[in-house]
């Protein structure tokens, strides 16, 4: 456990006591954007203003007689002054964005044309009580780092959740894209504003429900950009309702997680370690239909036996910038950390 911890500790030295990483963002003196904004997140945004864009109509819940009785209990997160009118869920209007371990998620649009997307629950294996209690902890959460969940629906035999539509698409899409498509350059500066952003956002997670609570599937596809384009850490709450197993083939879970009941707060430093090294290699974790195949990371990067060879892993697109060499090179290291639990080498070598 003191292992695990040590990792939990790093990640806090490198995202909240800024250090590592945040000397890393602020070393970076060709991103003068970067540099210009506020270090402190929270200063410069009202977390518990209202959300006068999303100008939902409330009225046409009572109208929507097909389901009116079963949205007569969907819940409103309480700063979510507009409310969403989800029928097009039911009346197949709306738009499968995937199918994922935990159910579907779909893309609504009402009719004032904002989006909002609406995760399925495929299993009923949690109680109403408990599912409502885990809601009200994953609804109290505003943080620009951590998708709001924005309502939720529990009945017999339903459980939804609604959250807010990102549409530059996941981390997942932005790095892999569709197959057969070129890929896209992602420049240095957006990487380490996805990581930074995300980091933070698990921080966040983590001192809720008394520090006690657990995102537990941190990966590409779950996580987005937010209005600043940093990292925001999305589908927060299946893991801790649902039973499920991981397909053994997607590197992105620590060893010790088979299924979500072995999920932890240490596991999450484990799959920020993963999504970092994704982002510094551009390779897939998890494999997606379409998508390319799943690559263990952790055993790419473990075959690194000193600096100089670490340019075997890195994304090439990286690589025709050597200045940013180094910083690339510290990045590895505090990835190769969250994750060292299963990477038995002395970390030193690459110093
Ligand atoms: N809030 C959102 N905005 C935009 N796209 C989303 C949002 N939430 C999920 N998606 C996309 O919808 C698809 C399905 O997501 P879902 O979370 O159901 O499965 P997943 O991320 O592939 O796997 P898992 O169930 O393990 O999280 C993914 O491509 C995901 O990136």
């Amino acid at each position: 456990m003191s292992a695990i911890y040590d990792n939990w500790e790093r990640l806090v030295a490198a995202v909240v006591k800024k250090q590592q990483l945040w000397q890393l963002f602020h070393d970076h003196s060709r991103s003068p954007s970067i540099l210009s904004e506020s270090s402190d997140f929270s200063s410069s945004f009202d977390l518990r203003s209202p959300l006068h864009d999303l100008a939902f109509d409330f009225a046409r819940f009572e109208s929507f007689s097909r389901s009116q009785k079963a949205f007569s209990k969907l819940v409103l997160i309480s700063d979510f002054c507009p409310v969403i009118d989800v029928k097009d869920v039911y009346l197949a209007s709306a738009e499968l964005l995937g199918r994922g371990t935990f159910g579907s998620a779909y893309a609504a649009e009402t009719d004032n044309g904002v989006r909002i997307v609406v995760k399925r629950l495929k299993s009923m294996g949690i109680s109403e009580e408990d599912f409502k209690c885990h809601m009200d902890i994953v609804g109290n959460i505003r943080h620009e780092n951590v998708a709001a969940l924005r309502a939720y629906y529990s009945s017999k035999d339903e459980r939804l959740m609604l959250y807010d539509y990102y549409s530059t698409g996941s981390v997942y899409a932005l790095l892999h894209g569709q197959t057969g498509q070129t890929q896209a350059p992602v420049n240095w500066e957006t990487r380490l504003k996805i990581l930074v952003g995300a980091a933070r956002g698990i921080a966040e997670i983590h001192t809720q429900n008394d520090g006690k609570l657990v995102h537990g599937n941190i990966k590409t596809s779950n996580v987005f950009l937010n209005h600043k384009q940093y990292g925001c850490v999305s589908d927060l709450g299946a893991t801790n309702m649902i039973e499920a197993t991981f397909m053994p083939t997607a590197h992105c879970y620590a060893p010790e997680v088979k299924n979500t009941k072995n999920v932890s707060q240490a596991s999450d430093v484990y799959s920020f370690g993963i999504l970092l090294l994704e982002l510094l290699t551009r390779k897939s974790t998890a494999h997606v239909p379409g998508g390319p195949e799943a690559v263990d990371l952790v055993k790419l990067v473990h075959s690194v036996e000193n600096r100089e060879r670490a340019d075997k892993v890195f994304d090439a697109d990286l690589l025709k910038h050597p200045t940013l060499r180094e910083q690339m090179v510290k990045m590895l290291q505090i990835g190769m950390r969250c994750v060292e639990k299963s990477i038995k080498r002395d970390l030193r070598c690459l110093k």
